[in-house]
């Protein structure tokens, strides 16, 4: 009996259709396993994105991956030098002329660290630091100096060296802004605002 036509041309489509699946398929960014740093050469051969009747997304498992390995808990000390950044780069970066609502904005900001500041008894210990050194924030020397003399109350607790207050604009300067003047937070022109 002969064959269909029609059969025939069906089965060529198929055909090419299987094959341009696995074409696509093979599209895959081959990736290392892990994102430690360990120069690893293992690679994964999971797709970040497949063919699929799925919404292309992360594949599970790289999902997974990022859920249980990505977290690398900081240390108390980490926690801390990156918190003094903060402080004494918005000291050097506060106006010479805060306005009224900055005075409040950096007075808030440090009751608000000494509630929340994500180390229990540090945030305890700084309670007491603030009772007894209330913030002083009239001007930009005001306050970077009053949380140089601040940091420094922390370090002795610590039995850290104190650092010398005088130093503390060579230490911390304005942010490296790429466009110069862009970064700077703007004060006061009136002297009562
Ligand atoms: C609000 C606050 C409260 C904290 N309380 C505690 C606590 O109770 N117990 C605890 O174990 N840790 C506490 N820490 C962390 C602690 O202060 C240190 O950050 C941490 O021990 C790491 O110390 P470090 O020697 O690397 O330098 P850091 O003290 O973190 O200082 C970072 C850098 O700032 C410069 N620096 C040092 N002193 C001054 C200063 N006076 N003025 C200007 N610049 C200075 C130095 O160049 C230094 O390398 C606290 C941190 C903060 C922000």
């Amino acid at each position: 009996m002969s064959e269909n036509p029609l059969q025939s041309i069906v089965q060529t489509f198929e055909k090419i259709s299987q094959n341009l699946q696995t074409h696509f398929s093979q599209l895959v960014v081959s990736r290392p396993n892990s994102l430690n740093h360990n120069n690893n050469t293992t690679t994964s051969t999971t797709p970040l994105f497949s063919i699929s009747n799925t919404e292309s997304t992360l594949s599970e498992s790289s999902q997974s991956h990022f859920k249980t390995n990505n977290a690398q808990p900081v240390s108390k000390e980490e926690l801390g030098r990156a918190t003094w950044t903060f402080l004494h780069t918005l000291g050097a970066q506060f106006p010479d002329k805060p306005t009224r609502q900055q005075k409040k904005d950096v007075k808030e900001l440090m009751a608000i660290l000494s509630r929340i500041y994500p180390c229990k008894e540090c945030a305890d210990h700084f309670k007491d630091v603030l009772r007894a050194n209330p913030v002083e924030a009239g001007s930009q020397a005001e306050f970077s100096q009053w949380l140089c003399r601040t940091h420094n109350v922390v370090n002795r607790s610590l039995g850290k060296l104190v650092f010398p207050c005088e130093r503390v604009d060579a230490r911390w300067g304005k942010l490296d802004c790429e466009q110069p003047r862009a970064c700077d937070l703007q004060g006061s022109t009136v002297p009562w605002q």
